[in-house]
């Protein structure tokens, strides 16, 4: 059988809703999930194929989307949350008994910093921004799927009318670039 992209892709994307404003996201633990309550959809929600996301056992691709930072807050089981690597840019607060990450927060100076990267699968509710693309596509070598089942992997993302890309999307690669290039002191007009 073929692997899983991931449930939320494998069999065609439901579309979210333009009025939904958020909603809660649950940890995996029978009893004392954690529970986070988002006060906003995501945007650029998206396939992510990096090694560090977290992804549903037996599937290739994490969902991951992003919420503003002030529309987040952990309503129940904080204490149950740890960070999965405090190098990292991206911080994963994940619970420490099932593993799920719950949110991931970025305190350095980063073109992301107040954006939130948080999994709508977490949640029951139903409306959440449908995934826009497919980013860090070929990374899933990295973690031994083979380089000759990409082929396959990318057609499944077009099957269902996503873009893949190996880094993000053009949109979030030119606010990287364009981050970059101010910290450098290149001054845009019009922006
Ligand atoms: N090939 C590496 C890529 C890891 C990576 O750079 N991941 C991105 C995307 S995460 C959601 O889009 C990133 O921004 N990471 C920052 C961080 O994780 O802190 C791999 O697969 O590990
Ligand atoms: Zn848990
Ligand atoms: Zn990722």
């Amino acid at each position: 059988m073929a692997p899983s992209i991931h449930p939320l892709i494998d069999n065609g994307i439901t579309q979210g809703s333009s009025s939904f404003s958020g909603g809660k996201l649950h940890c995996h633990c029978p009893s004392d999930q954690v529970e986070i309550t988002l006060n906003s959809n995501v945007a650029h929600n998206h396939a992510c194929g990096c090694s560090k996301c977290w992804k549903p056992s037996g599937s290739l691709f994490s969902i991951v989307g992003v919420v503003p930072r002030d529309a987040v807050s952990v309503t129940a089981n904080a204490s149950k949350l740890s960070i999965v690597d405090k190098e990292a840019t991206i911080q994963r607060n994940a619970c420490k008994d099932c593993g799920v990450h719950l949110f991931g927060r970025i305190e350095k100076d980063h073109p992301f910093k107040g954006l939130d990267f948080v999994h709508v699968e977490l949640s029951d509710e139903k409306g959440w921004q449908e995934p826009q693309f497919a980013g860090f596509v070929s990374s899933i070598i990295e973690q031994g799927s083979h380089p000759n089942e990409m082929d396959a992997v990318r057609a499944k993302f077009k099957a269902v009318g996503l873009q893949t890309y190996d880094v993000l999307s053009p949109v979030l690669m030119d606010l990287i670039s364009t981050f970059t290039a101010q910290n450098s002191g290149i001054r845009f007009a019009n922006l």
